[in-house]
């Protein structure tokens, strides 16, 4: 487990206490478009001053009582009194020409606040800060031979203050030299490309005498920009010191262990034999673009005629304060001791093996490093493909994965695990932009990829999940995190689970949510969280059945899926009263498939397997969980059905070859270390981690929230005789308990609606077509007319009573 500080950090609006502010949204947007107002309006008045503000010049410098208010037009710039003052007090005393910096904050600091830009404030305002006294310093000691007849110092007072006074203390050239080393420490703050520049500048001959390149990158780096950016490829600067020493070396980099520190290059040369060794290059790149952590998870807008969300219009989703944040959270720390050393290793073995390597890049994720290997010239891929097993032995590391070639590429890929790897926390993946602004119908997202990048995936296109892994290693976790990305994101009339959980523990911390996310068989008493194998096979059967249903009411409403049908619906191009209703994605998740099949076999099978097949277009998914994957378990016509493969570390290759048809899953390293497959290749992917109390803390939320007051019913299954399952012979037990009523409600109307019964009662279409069902059996009212209503038989409530009361006795 990770450290479990507290490492909510102070955010610089914190700082400066506008935290609060920023909360609401309403104000947020009127104060944001203030301020960019306001940056326009200094843009102009110091324009204004610049062109005419010697004509203001003496009346600031000698203002007379009541002039400020310029009700006589004394002055000149565009932007009145107020503007002439602003101008003369940011250009004149304070930054000269380089006061246009303060609108550019303002602008970025309005653009911010109405959510139309997010950038990153604490950084802008530092970097913007350096580069105003910059140039008012630089300003003032280049331009002002140039300036002319300007009324002002081009860097202002402040820039002529500090420029005279350098050059009283350390003279012209100590300015200039002060001025570069700024410059350079910012622009290294900026990019790390600097360093590599400036050495590129430094040395321009070293580029051409090297040829194996060594260089380790943290995140999302494209690998276009490595290919395009020819230019900007890492120097090759020869260290004479190292390459003179015959013994593999230890160098010291110095404070550059860590990632954080934003580019360190260093290049070693070592006498391996004849072994030219790597050279050394940490680059940080890009993370993940973060969303702004407050924000809720958006609710989009809606201007359709129905809206879907009715009636709990003021249901709130879940905020990402429930959820824990971890140190490092999505930003992967770099230990060069520990890259060079594995960089060494490899290098070496791939020689003794008769490997020649051109160049090494190294890509550091949260868990694990990619070392991707370009060969020399000459060398084929095969030979690494069937040395690849002596080559894993001779690392000897846990967790070593070759893939030799990776695909698209020419390279080779290993993979090592990390020392110190990192969790990659719920929030860090559910605060991302991609998972905020994601389009996807049922976005799950999974973790982070050996780039750093978030990994999602829509469920909805999967269609089906089927998810295998040892036990202990990263299962329930990852069911965990499947379900909270879906509670992120979907309202509870748009999502219903069906959560399977022979196990009995593992779900029942869902127990708060059953109103608001489950669904059950109607007649099921008991908890909506699934333990017992019969009712499993009554769910299954009945999600067949609701399967069934959906299909007649898609093609009554002449559309092929869900989203289509949906969509009609939303915009009232469905006839209620043919039984139409919005139509909730459902998402089945069975935590221990494998003991369900050992207990219940083929009766379990089949209906997922017939699910699996069909259910796609009616908005039913499936995602199930074995810590035994063997083939008596994920059976041909389960593995046929489900196309996405989540496999955790296995055991066994046998085991990795059952769930992914390949080998890859025992390579892994466990504590929710994935690889992911949804087409040819699988993705390594390390799981995003969220804990019980996280989990409990997301349900509490959901709880307090307005929404249904009980489970949706799902449809009484049917038995192969053709009548409903657990239904047994009409008696009072049997009945539904609004029965008497709303067989009532149909005498008093004479009509056989059941959207009538559904709207008076407030219930479902399932429950009010087993209500319909119910009297049909009793004689009460005829058959289903396909979307017409059905003909009432009795035609008085003392019929009815009598009716009732026969059942009674
Ligand atoms: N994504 C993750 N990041 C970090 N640690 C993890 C992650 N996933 C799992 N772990 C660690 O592994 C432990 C076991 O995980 P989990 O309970 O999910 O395993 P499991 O495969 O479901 O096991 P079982 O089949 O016995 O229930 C967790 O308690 C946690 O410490």
């Amino acid at each position: 487990m990770a450290k479990k500080k507290n490492t909510r950090k102070t955010g610089f609006s914190e700082i400066m206490g506008i935290s609060n502010i920023f909360q609401n949204d309403i104000f947020n947007f009127i104060f944001g478009i203030l301020i960019l107002l306001l940056s326009v309006f200094l843009v102009i008045a110091f324009i204004s001053y610049i062109i005419s503000g010697q004509n203001d010049q003496s009346i600031i410098l000698d203002l007379k009582p009541g002039e400020w208010s310029n009700s006589e037009r004394v002055f000149h710039n565009s932007c009145g009194s107020l503007g002439a003052f602003a101008a003369y007090f940011f250009m004149s005393r304070c930054f000269g020409f380089a006061a246009f910096v303060i609108p550019v904050f303002m602008a970025l600091l309005g653009l911010k606040m109405v959510k139309a830009y997010n950038v990153g404030l604490l950084k802008c305002f530092m970097c913007l800060t350096i580069i105003m006294l910059w140039s008012s310093v630089a300003l003032s000691k280049f331009l002002a031979p140039f300036a002319g007849d300007l009324i002002f110092s081009p860097g202002g007072d402040h820039g002529l203050f500090c420029c005279q006074w350098l050059e009283n203390v350390i003279g012209v050239p100590g300015l200039m030299a002060v001025l570069f080393l700024v410059a350079i420490m910012f622009l290294t703050y900026i990019s790390s490309e600097t360093v590599t520049v400036v050495r590129k500048l430094l040395n321009p001959v070293s580029l051409i005498t090297n040829k194996v390149k060594f260089r380790v990158r943290v995140g999302n780096e494209s690998d276009e920009n490595t290919a395009d950016n020819e230019e900007k490829k890492i120097p090759y600067v020869e260290d004479p010191e190292v390459f003179d020493d015959p013994q593999p070396q230890t160098v010291d980099f110095g404070n550059a262990g860590m990632a954080s520190v934003p580019v360190i290059e260093n290049r070693i040369k070592a006498d391996l034999g004849n072994v030219e060794e790597p050279g050394f290059t940490v680059k940080e790149t890009e993370t993940e673009e973060g969303a702004d952590d407050k924000t809720l998870v958006t609710e989009p807008d809606i201007n359709t005629p129905i809206n879907p969300k009715e009636p709990w219009t003021k249901y709130k989703y879940p905020t990402l304060d429930l959820l824990k944040k971890y140190d490092n959270d999505g930003k992967p720390y770099i230990d060069m001791k520990e890259q060079t050393a594995n960089k060494n290793r490899i290098v070496e073995v791939l020689n003794n093996f008769g490997v020649q390597v051109r160049t090494i890049t190294a890509t550091v994720g949260p868990t694990i490093t990619l070392y991707e290997i370009t060969l020399e010239d000459g060398i084929r891929v095969s030979k690494i493909r069937n040395l690849e097993d002596d080559i894993a032995l001779s690392l000897s590391a846990l967790g070593i994965r070759i893939i030799a070639p990776i695909p698209g590429k020419g390279t080779i890929g290993i993979e090592v695990p990390n020392a110190k790897p990192n969790i990659v926390s719920m929030e860090s993946i559910l605060n991302s932009r991609k998972f905020q602004e994601t389009k996807m119908d049922l976005p799950i997202a999974i973790g982070k990829t050996i780039t750093n990048e978030v990994f999602m995936v829509d469920l909805a296109k999967i269609p089906h999940l089927l998810v295998a892994g040892a036990t202990g290693q990263g299962k329930s976790v990852g069911l965990n995190a499947i379900i909270t990305s879906l509670l992120y994101k979907k309202h509870p009339n748009e999502l219903k689970l069906v959560l399977i959980d022979p196990k009995k523990v593992e779900f029942s911390i869902y127990s708060p949510i059953v109103n608001h996310f489950l669904a059950k068989v109607s007649d099921d008493n008991e908890e909506p969280i699934i333990t017992d194998v019969t009712k499993v096979i009554r769910t299954l059967n009945s999600l067949c059945r609701l399967m069934d249903t959906r299909y007649d009411l898609l093609k009554s409403a002449g559309v092929r899926n869900i989203k289509e049908y949906n969509e009609k619906y939303v915009n009232h191009r469905l006839n209620l009263t043919h039984g139409h209703e919005y139509m909730p994605y459902i998402v089945v998740i069975i935590d221990e498939f494998g003991d369900l099949i050992m207990t219940a076999g083929k009766e379990i099978e089949l209906p997922i397997a017939r699910i699996a097949q069909l259910a796609r277009a009616v908005g039913i998914h499936m995602v199930i969980a074995t810590q035994r994957p063997t083939t008596s378990i994920i059976t041909g016509n389960i593995k046929a059905n489900f196309p996405g493969r989540m496999a955790f570390r296995v055991g066994a290759m046998i085991d990795s070859r059952t769930i992914l048809d390949r080998p890859g899953a025992n390579q892994l390293i466990g504590r929710g270390d994935l690889l992911f497959l949804n087409g040819n290749e699988p993705t390594r992917v390390q799981c995003a981690f969220v804990d019980t109390p996280e989990v409990e803390r997301i349900n509490q939320h959901i709880e307090q929230q307005p929404g249904p007051v009980e489970p949706m019913e799902l449809p009484e299954p049917i038995q192969d005789d053709g009548s409903d399952m657990g239904g047994g012979s009409m008696d009072v037990q049997n009945l539904d308990p609004l029965f008497e009523e709303a067989a009532r409600a149909i005498i008093a109307t004479q009509q056989g609606s059941t959207s009538m019964i559904q709207r008076r009662f407030s219930i479902g279409y399932n429950r009010a077509g087993r209500l319909m069902d119910q009297m049909e059996k009793l004689g009460i009212v005829g058959a289903a007319q396909g979307g017409k209503p059905r003909e009432v038989l009795i035609q008085d409530e003392n019929s009815l009573t009598n009716v009732i009361n026969n059942i009674r006795n």
